[in-house]
């Protein structure tokens, strides 16, 4: 299954920048880029080939691609393209969205249709925070608070031009919005995909060390336990919440899915590690709105806690309405730790 991965932003924030990056690295030259408009990726003097209408070869390896009409078709047409020795074979798709763009319809575009659920599965999001205007850009727009919080990895760009306040308070701002997700800054120039590609929320043989980094970040972020205020983000709340016992894992189905269908544009992002009855090995859960990635077991528990923790970032949706529907399904909560300082209102 090949991984579509999807580089979200505000305008100006860094996209493209990263993506000439990404055609840099000779380690992602077998990448399929799909970006919106040509003109704006600036990649001419890259280019070597136009293999067929609005196909190129770049002279990194990777096929650069515009949508022309829908994602859907952009890559159906690429795996088709691939499959007949049109174009050379690729290991990742990366698509590069517009800067207002909201990631999650992206993401459930391609999770729906059936020909590319056969060959794709969905990838990491990147979303590149600008770390000069980061934080009056959200203070201003609603786009970049959604991409940061549906995020898996973030990118605070132009730290060499940022002053270190202006890049602190950035970094906080993401951390409040979204505090489960790593961060890492960038330059514009020498910066290594591989932190953002390299593991990534759907790929099985890398799935334990990515739940590993989050568990590692939910409890930090429960020891840290800061607050932010701000008119954009009032109402988006990210926490955790905790179960000592095994769960019924077809309850939590019934459940999960009930919620979001019934407020899955409120679900900004769930993930959860689960301590299922039906199994004693781990099951890991993640959500981006209505759409849900398939399960996963885990081989093995990535540390010595065998509590299920489930980490919501919601928005509009009070925590506590969560709580009270899903102890209904599975029991109550572990007394004390879900009301502790991992709870946090953005
Ligand atoms: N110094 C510095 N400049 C950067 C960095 N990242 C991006 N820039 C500059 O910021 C401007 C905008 O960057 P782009 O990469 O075009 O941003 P974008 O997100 O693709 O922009 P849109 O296509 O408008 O959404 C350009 O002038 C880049 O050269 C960085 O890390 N450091």
């Amino acid at each position: 299954m090949i991984p579509v991965n999807v580089v979200t932003g505000f305008l100006g924030s860094g996209k493209t920048t990263l993506l000439r990056e990404i055609l840099r690295a000779p380690a992602f030259s077998d990448s399929a880029v799909i970006v919106n408009e040509f003109g704006e990726v600036g990649l001419d003097h890259l280019l070597i080939e136009e293999v067929e209408e609005g196909v190129l070869l770049l002279d990194s390896g990777c096929i650069c691609c515009t949508v022309r009409s829908d994602l859907q078709e952009t890559i159906r047409d690429l795996q088709a393209k691939a499959a007949r020795g049109a174009i050379p074979s690729f290991a990742r798709v990366i698509v590069e969205t517009t800067g207002v763009a909201d990631p999650a319809p992206i993401v459930s575009t391609i999770a729906a249709e059936p020909v590319i659920r056969q060959h794709f599965r969905i990838g990491n999001i990147v979303a590149c925070v600008d770390g000069v205007n980061g934080a009056a850009t959200l203070d201003a727009h609603p786009e970049p608070e959604k991409q940061i919080a549906v995020a898996d990895r973030i990118l605070v760009t132009k730290a060499d031009i940022a002053d270190a306040g202006a890049l602190a308070a950035v970094e906080a701002r993401v951390a409040a919005l979204n505090p489960l997700t790593p961060m890492a800054r960038s330059t514009g120039a020498g910066f290594d995909p591989e932190f953002l590609f390299g593991d990534d929320v759907g790929d099985a043989a890398r799935r334990a060390a990515e739940v590993s980094r989050w568990l590692a970040l939910s409890e930090q972020a429960g020891a840290d336990g800061h607050a932010h205020h701000s008119d954009h983000t009032a109402g988006t709340q990210s926490f955790v919440l905790r179960y000592p016992d095994r769960i019924d894992w077809t309850a939590f189905g019934v459940w999960l899915t009930a919620l979001l269908h019934a407020h899955g544009e409120k679900i900004l992002r769930v993930k959860g590690i689960l301590n299922v009855r039906e199994s004693d090995t781990p099951v890991v859960i993640h959500g981006v709105q209505h759409v849900v990635h398939p399960p996963m077991h885990l081989n093995a528990w990535p540390d010595d806690d065998r509590e299920s923790r489930i980490v919501f970032i919601t928005r509009g949706l009070d925590k506590s309405r969560i709580l009270r529907s899903l102890s209904a399904f599975i029991g109550e909560p572990t007394p004390g730790r879900t009301a502790d300082a991992a709870d946090r209102v953005s």
